[in-house]
């Protein structure tokens, strides 16, 4: 049974109903997840002034904790004002105080300084804030407001992310959106892996975005109270918003505030992704496709074996495409492999990829290379393209799928979409929904799903208009390999 996620916002009431709780509630209620708000301050304002900010206080907040703790308890704690000092010190008693009680429980804090139509919320200064950090996951400031947590007056994203995570914070989003410029780029630091994730959007110059940084910092909480990884709920995020912005137009008479709507799903709002492996190939054509047309004909059944045996067993079968995974093998084993498959596919005419050995499929002319996520930066995806042969990637989500595609590679795999007991994939099975969002991003090159996919599941995930259904235990464990191929041939059509 599916629960619905908790967020609880602890942050501000804008009674002119733009920012601050309006904000959260209204995205939560896009984004499918359960909001329990507990305000710091009853704030006078409208689209165009800050009247008065009108603190809570702390003791009622701690009723609201106590009275929700067991009852609704949270996924993610939203941070957005704190509206007086007593109520940071509460903070920073309460939150290790549920993160020992409840380690699931992850912080996201928005930190608002200052109000968008003008107006200083509280007197709590960036320096003051600078206790909190160690308590927060993940933090979404602005340019500006990253400057002034870390008192760094650049607009280099990357370093100003750094510089936060340095003061304690997990993960650190710096918006970009206030920069001038054709583009928005939004820089994620992970400070756990040393990575950065990089979502760059078309700038829509919107007059309607009170409550949007609320809005993204609420999008953020929904996506990761799902359980995305911050990549993906980071790529997700900003679809939300670029989608929130483009409604802008239609309306002919509003007062300003962002537009909140609903899971994103359309590729025209979902960003562009840079990261290294794009910087490394600015200009990397398409490559060989694999002779089908998206969802013209499909590849159907795409067994991923390990072995010659299981080659010769399942290449008569009928089978268009078809996998070498071997790990753990002497170079001068792997070498004898590969080119004994490559000359068995040939016989077939099947497309034989070869998992990892981009360097022997290449001397042994495969009809391609899978890679995965990891393995890119070091594969010379230049000689395998020079070289004709086919490049699959393997992707976990929407964020690397997106940045995959950008390489424009002859398929998509997207995985794993069930446990698998093959490979360790915590953390990143995507189930149906996300398989189906993949293919709405899918610009005409075909997609593979892969992980834990049998014949009991196979008809679901076919539903969704995928183009192959890749698997390794369902035929390599089944009691009669090839009648499982059979079965899967007839319901794959
Ligand atoms: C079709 C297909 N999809 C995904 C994978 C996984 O590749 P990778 O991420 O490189 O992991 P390993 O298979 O190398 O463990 C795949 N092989 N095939
Ligand atoms: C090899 C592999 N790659 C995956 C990915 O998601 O990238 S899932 C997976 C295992 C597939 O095996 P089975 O069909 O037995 O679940
Ligand atoms: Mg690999």
């Amino acid at each position: 049974m599916k629960t619905k996620p908790i967020v609880w916002s602890i942050a501000g009431a804008d009674c002119s109903g733009g920012a601050g709780i309006a904000a959260d509630i209204k995205t939560a209620q896009s984004l499918k997840v359960e909001l329990c708000h507990l305000i710091t301050a009853n704030t006078v304002q409208n689209s165009k002034s800050l009247v008065s900010v009108n603190p809570t206080d702390v003791e009622i907040l701690k009723q609201q904790v106590a009275t929700l703790i067991t009852d609704k308890q949270p996924d993610i704690i939203k941070i957005g004002l704190i509206a007086s000092s007593e109520q940071l010190t509460w903070l920073c008693t309460l939150l290790p105080d549920i993160k020992n009680q409840y380690t699931k429980v992850n912080v996201v804090f928005d930190p608002v300084g200052s109000a968008s139509v003008g107006g200083k919320f509280s007197n709590i200064t960036a320096n003051d804030l600078i206790k909190i950090l160690p308590l927060v996951d993940v933090i979404t400031p602005n340019i500006i407001e990253a400057q002034q947590l870390t008192g760094i007056n650049t607009s280099d994203t990357d370093q100003l992310a750094q510089a936060i995570c340095a003061l304690g914070v997990k993960y650190a989003i710096v918006k970009g959106g206030h920069q001038i410029g054709k583009s928005a780029q939004d820089v994620a630091f992970d400070s756990t892996l040393n990575l950065f994730y990089r979502v760059t959007s078309a700038r829509i110059d919107s007059s309607f975005s009170h409550g949007g940084g609320c809005s993204f910092s609420s999008a953020i909480s929904a996506f990761l109270a799902h359980g995305y990884l911050l990549r993906d709920a980071l790529a997700q995020a900003k679809a939300f918003m670029q989608q929130g912005f483009a409604k802008n137009g239609d309306f002919n008479e509003y007062y300003g505030a962002f537009e909140q709507t609903h899971w994103p799903q359309d590729k025209q709002f979902f960003p562009a992704i840079d990261a290294d492996i794009h910087r490394k190939y600015p200009t990397l054509s398409a490559f060989a496709d694999i002779g089908t047309t998206r969802g013209e004909q499909k590849l159907g059944l795409y067994p991923v074996v390990d072995s010659i045996e299981w080659l010769e067993t399942l290449m008569p079968l009928g089978i268009e495409i078809i996998q070498l995974r071997v790990k753990n093998k002497s170079q001068a084993e792997l070498d004898n492999l590969i080119e004994k498959a490559v000359a068995l596919a040939k016989n077939y005419h099947t497309r034989l990829f070869i998992n990892d050995y981009w360097q022997l499929a290449i001397k042994h002319g495969a009809y391609g290379v899978h890679i995965g996520q990891e393995d890119l930066l070091d594969a010379d995806l230049h000689a395998i393209q020079q070289a004709g042969l086919r490049l699959g990637i393997s992707t976990h989500g929407c964020y690397e799928f997106l940045l995959a595609q950008q390489l424009k590679p002859s398929y998509l795999a997207m995985g794993a979409i069930f446990p698998t007991k093959t490979k360790d994939m915590t953390g990143q099975i995507q189930g149906i929904d996300n398989l189906k969002q993949v293919l709405n991003l899918s610009e005409d090159i075909p997609v593979v799903a892969i992980g834990g996919i049998n014949e009991e599941r196979a008809p679901d995930v076919w539903a969704t208009g995928t183009d192959s259904i890749a698997v390794v235990t369902a035929i390599t464990e089944a009691s009669n390999p090839s009648e499982a191929v059979k079965r899967f041939q007839r319901l794959l059509f």
